[in-house]
């Protein structure tokens, strides 16, 4: 207080000292042209102006609140703001600081000095709106002087988004969205809930050959650097990818790879919680830009049709599944193809798509097509190559750290077997402790597997029947790769078109 008051005494005696000065010097004719001028002058270099940016921008969320609020977290940690909020998400290993309610923090960049304030305001009343709007209005302001304006607005602000992006590669934890409550928003505005993606997965850790992981892993990277690639030839910044093959072969372990390998979030969308194609529409427009947006199992999502083998009608796979029983639900294949490809596509960047299903012959070629699904992915059965990584994660054990006879009793099996990484995995997790145990029991199971599987080719289990099935028609096999695929979903295209004529 005492300080205060001393500051005040002096600016006062400062105050009548100008007077003082500007009565003795100017004459009264130019007092007032010069108080103007002096006016100006200070204007010019205190005055300053004031950018508004809110977290809900029309009916999106703006991006640039979320990268504001990243990087002063990450600079607030370290200024001398006294108050500050803490926050750590559930399962989440790292605080994040954050500016309480109108709090201000300082930051410089280039020489030139910014105030950041949040602020925080209860909605008073519900305006008209066609979907609930979140009950607090939140929103940075940004000062700076009217000076700087052309390097804020020139530089800074993409300097923040940059370095943001940077932060939540680093740092944050990745989150895996989903949206358990339909397509409806929720208090905030969101129809999206989301949980720290907390999945140890990564390419090292899958087990499938080593070249087609490579090929995978450079397509990512491409993509992800793709820019000026997707500009420069008028794409939509977005990629997708069909994962197929039978359960336990690690189609969801490669979504979690993909996600740890860019440092992307993901977006689990629940389809059979959709209700309308709009719904689906709002769910995208509310994935933010560096996303995985994964629809797992696609078949049983959705009564999705097929046009059969002579191009004539359509063959629905879930059984009953007319738009009365599904309780009225209007989600259609046409939108979920938009959903992909159409215009409301591109209403964020960088993102890739990612379906996975275990019956890929049940799926409409129409969502398969090129520039839809780009890369269609088998994860076929354990392969020898595949064994080694599982060997390595599960007894740690490098390649010629194995007896070479096992390892030759091994290969031979191993195709004949058909075995999921999956299985091969619980074996190996149950001998973990005991490698030569581990080693004896897998050749066991794998042996057996192969017997049978000689003695029984058809009607070993449901699942072995079906991949038979789909062998024999083309689609996918051990040995089959996307080419076939594509062949087979052009050759169904064809027949319709042929009929449709
Ligand atoms: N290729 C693989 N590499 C490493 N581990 C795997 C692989 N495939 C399966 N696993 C192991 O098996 C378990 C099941 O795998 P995952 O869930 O990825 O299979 P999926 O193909 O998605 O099966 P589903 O079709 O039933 O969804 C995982 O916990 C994982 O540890
Ligand atoms: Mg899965």
């Amino acid at each position: 207080m005492e300080e205060f008051w001393t500051t005040m005494a002096s600016m006062m005696g400062f105050w009548a000292f100008c007077q003082t000065i500007l009565y003795t010097i100017f004459p009264p004719e130019l007092r007032f042209a010069f108080l103007k001028s002096f006016h100006k002058i200070f204007n010019f270099f205190t005055s300053y102006c004031y950018y508004d940016i809110t977290e809900v921008d029309g009916v999106n969320t703006n991006e640039l609140y979320n990268a504001v609020q990243l990087y002063l977290s990450s600079s607030a940690a370290n200024s001398a703001t006294r108050r500050l909020s803490l926050s750590r998400g559930l399962n989440s290993s790292s605080i994040t600081f954050s500016l309480s309610n109108n709090d201000r923090v300082v930051d410089s960049y280039n020489g030139v000095k910014v105030a950041w304030e949040h602020v925080i305001t209860q909605r008073q009343t519900q305006t008209f709106s066609w979907r609930p709007l979140p009950e607090e209005k939140r929103g940075f302001i940004l000062r700076a002087k009217n000076k700087d304006k052309t390097v804020v607005l020139g530089s800074y602000i993409d300097f923040i988004v940059e370095k943001a992006k940077d932060l939540r590669r680093k740092h944050q934890d990745r989150l895996l969205y989903t949206n358990s409550h339909g397509g409806s928003l929720d208090s905030r505005g969101q129809p999206w809930e989301s949980v720290p993606f907390k999945h140890p997965g990564t390419f090292n850790t899958l087990a499938m050959d080593p070249l087609k992981k490579a090929e995978i892993m450079a397509d990512l990277l491409d993509f992800a650097n793709g820019e000026s690639f997707y500009q420069r030839t008028g794409r939509a910044w977005k990629r997708g990818y069909l994962l197929y093959g039978p359960p336990g072969t690690g189609k969801s372990s490669m979504i979690a790879a993909m996600a740890n390998y860019l440092g992307y979030d993901i977006y689990d969308l629940e389809l059979t919680e959709v209700n309308t194609n709009s719904e689906l529409r709002k769910l995208l427009m509310k994935t933010s830009s560096k996303s995985i947006i994964v629809i797992e199992d696609i078949d049983c999502s959705i009564n999705f049709t097929i046009r059969n083998e002579n191009g004539v009608g359509k063959i629905n796979y879930l059984a009953g599944s007319t738009r009365a029983e599904d309780g009225g639900k209007t989600i259609t294949l046409s939108g979920l193809l938009n959903f992909t490809d159409g215009l409301w596509s591109c209403c964020g960047n960088e993102r890739i798509f990612v379906f996975t299903t275990n019956h890929v012959e049940k799926l409409d070629p129409a969502l398969l097509r090129s520039g839809r699904m780009d890369m269609h992915i088998h994860m076929s059965y354990c392969s020898f190559s595949a064994l080694k990584i599982l060997f390595k994660n599960y007894l740690g054990c490098e390649d010629d750290q194995l007896d070479g006879e096992v390892l030759k009793e091994l290969e031979g099996v191993i195709d004949e077997a058909k075995m999921t990484p999956a299985d091969i995995s619980e074996v190996l997790i149950k001998n973990r402790r005991n490698k030569d145990k581990a080693r004896r029991e897998l050749l066991e199971a794998l042996k057996t597997r192969a017997e049978r599987n000689r003695v029984k080719p058809r009607k070993m289990n449901i699942n072995e029947d079906e991949d038979e099935e789909q062998e024999r028609r083309g689609l996918y096999g051990p040995k089959q790769d996307c080419d076939l695929l594509q062949e087979s979903c052009q050759k169904f295209g064809e027949k319709d078109d042929d009929q449709k004529k």
